[in-house]
């Protein structure tokens, strides 16, 4: 079994079946460099792509993506969404694209952006952060909008199994000021989230496993970072107008700990395996220049 872990059993109820996920992350980002990849097939893509928009053209997309990224970027992040708009057969290549990237060495953070009062939590998080499940990924997107504190049983779940999470503090889309960015007291409601965050990963070595998703294209930070201690998933660059400018100088001091995400930019390079590879390995080299990141 590689680093990043598998859905394989637990020996006991409370053991982890592996390093804590900062750790593990942290390790496959200094061997690949700093690259998530969104596996997020649109209809579009298969297109483009030459693919049927159905479930056949999506196993195909989604495999082609494992065997041109997984063994070479650091993060894969299938969009749930797209797979479930197929039904069953669709969840099905979701299952493979976990496990097969996980196999290859690549941490999988599925994108479900999950947020529930706690009991309904307590089932999402038996779903995506526990061992045995078919869709247990290595990390997931998570959303405070219930209240940080509703998100309990996820981060239990993640910590127990060294697993992690990435909850949205700002998102990269043009709606997400209205709420993010409005004040609950002295603070504004992001920073609630990032202190909330920086609460639970505090004294954690090399970072703790609860992430934080703050977009490309936010203009100004607003938020202070400096006690995180866990890694910045940095979605929006490429496709959605941010770029690695505006990375370097949205986030300082705490650019070791951002991990930018790129999904249309890179796979529109395919459907050829070496193009789509060629792309992402472009892609990470331009980000470990432009932030100095090794
Ligand atoms: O959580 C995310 O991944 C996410 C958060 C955010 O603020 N903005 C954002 O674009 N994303 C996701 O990141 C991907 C961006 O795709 P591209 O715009 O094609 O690179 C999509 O899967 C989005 O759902």
């Amino acid at each position: 079994m590689t680093q990043s872990g598998s859905n394989s059993q637990s020996n006991s109820a409370s053991a982890p079946t592996r390093a804590p996920f900062g750790a593990r992350l942290t390790t496959v980002v200094s061997q690949r460099g700093p690259l998530c990849v969104g596996i997020d097939p649109h209809p579009g893509l298969l297109t483009q792509w030459g693919l049927a928009d159905d479930a056949n053209g999506l196993e195909r997309f989604a495999m082609t993506c494992v065997e041109a990224l997984a063994d070479e970027v650091a993060v894969l992040k299938p969009q749930s969404a797209f797979f479930e708009r197929y039904g069953s057969k669709g969840i099905v290549v979701l299952e493979r694209v976990i496990a097969e990237s996980q196999e290859a060495g690549a941490i999988v953070l599925l994108d479900v952006k999950r947020g529930d009062i706690g009991s309904t939590m307590a089932a999402y998080a038996a779903a995506y952060l526990t061992d045995g499940s078919p869709l247990a990924a290595d990390a997931i997107t998570l959303s405070p909008y219930l209240g940080f504190g509703s998100l309990e049983p996820a981060l239990q779940a993640a910590e127990k199994s060294g697993r992690g999470v990435f909850v949205l503090a700002l998102t990269s889309n043009p709606e997400a000021p209205e709420i993010q960015r409005a004040l609950n007291g002295p603070r504004s409601i992001a920073q609630t989230v990032v202190d909330a965050a920086a609460e639970r990963n505090a004294g954690v070595r090399p970072i703790g496993g609860i992430g934080l998703v703050v977009g490309a294209t936010i203009g100004a930070l607003g938020v202070d970072l400096d006690a995180l201690n866990g890694p910045l998933l940095v979605p929006g660059f490429g496709a959605q107008g941010g770029t690695l400018s505006d990375i370097r100088t949205l986030f300082g001091k705490s650019l070791h700990n951002v991990l930018p995400a790129s999904s249309r930019d890179v796979l529109k390079a395919g459907p050829e395996v070496f193009a789509l590879r060629s792309e992402a390995l472009r892609t990470r080299d331009a980000i470990v220049s432009a932030t100095g990141h090794h």
